[in-house]
């Protein structure tokens, strides 16, 4: 398996990986701060059209590798590239979801989704039809001139998303977007997440404690040790048939076999995190 892995990436012809950091090293602090390691040498590869979920104990340095990803953190070792082509300053092929809402309070919805195709030059006009469209999508069409303080915190994710999508992204890089979210109301924007990432399969990095939406949403599944030092010590496939609801995949035997496989190597770091002794 991993001989075949190796020759698929090194075929002629073979398409460079959306986003690749290899051998990624980082540290925080420096000059009067102590520093501190948070990622170990790692390597993580992100093929176009795959989505990613990267879990791990609190702190462990999964939004540290996301923001490398996203070209906002220089790695102290390593290199990182996207589309094959080195990444320099910021990824401007990536769209970004956190778990902050990023929408401006004096602009209703309709404005918060168009202002992201006005930044780039988009007319008034053009960019209020195509936000009208997206917000339709996201299910709030009938919310267009609400403001986000008139908004739940799951339709403000939703705005968020269209926000993102309207622009098309080749990559998206989202750190625990739906964290705010109650059970219900995140799962319901994971389905509605799956259902639009379907129509053109972008690339996708999804940072979340949790393994149950890790495994519900995505193609594989990353696990990361607890720092500092932090590396990369499980990659899972999950084999799970698409398309998926978010709710209902959670029924699947073969859910509950890859959330027992892959929480046995969680388990530990996660202990070890808050400083007890893996079990
Ligand atoms: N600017 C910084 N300066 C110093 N240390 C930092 C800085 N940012 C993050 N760290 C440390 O790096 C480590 C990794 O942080 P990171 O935010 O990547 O973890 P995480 O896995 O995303 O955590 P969580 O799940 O709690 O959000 C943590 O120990 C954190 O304290």
């Amino acid at each position: 398996m991993v001989v075949l892995r190796v020759i698929e990436r090194d075929a002629p012809g073979a398409k460079p990986p959306a986003v690749a950091l290899e051998g990624v090293s980082i540290a925080y602090g420096g000059g009067s701060q102590p520093v501190y390691e948070a990622v170990a040498p790692t390597t993580l590869r992100v093929a176009e059209s795959e989505f990613v979920a990267i879990v791990g104990p609190t702190g462990c340095g999964k939004s540290t590798l996301l923001n490398a990803a996203a070209g906002l953190l220089k790695p102290a070792s390593g290199a990182v590239s996207i589309f094959g082509e080195p990444l320099a300053g910021l990824n401007g092929k990536a769209g970004y979801l956190f778990q902050q809402d990023a929408l401006m309070p004096w602009k209703t919805a309709l404005e918060n989704v168009a202002i992201a195709l006005e930044v780039g030059g988009v007319a008034s006009s053009d960019a209020r039809k195509q936000a009208k469209e997206w917000l339709g999508r996201v299910g709030l069409a009938a919310f267009a001139d609400r403001y986000p303080h008139q908004l739940s915190g799951g339709q403000r994710k939703r705005v968020g998303l269209a926000q993102v999508l309207i622009r098309h992204p080749k990559i998206l890089l989202m750190d625990e977007p739906f964290g705010p979210l109650d059970a219900q109301t995140r799962q319901i924007m994971g389905t509605l997440l799956l259902e639009l990432w379907a129509a053109d399969r972008k690339a996708v990095l999804f940072v979340t404690h949790d393994l149950e939406e890790a495994i519900a949403l995505a193609d594989r599944v990353v696990i990361m040790s607890c720092g500092p030092k932090a590396r990369i010590i499980g990659d899972h496939t999950i084999d799970l048939p698409r398309p998926r609801d978010v709710s209902e995949v959670r029924l699947d035997p073969r859910f509950h076999a890859l959330h027992k496989a892959i929480w046995s190597e969680l388990r530990d770091e996660v202990v070890k995190a808050y400083g007890g002794a893996p079990a």
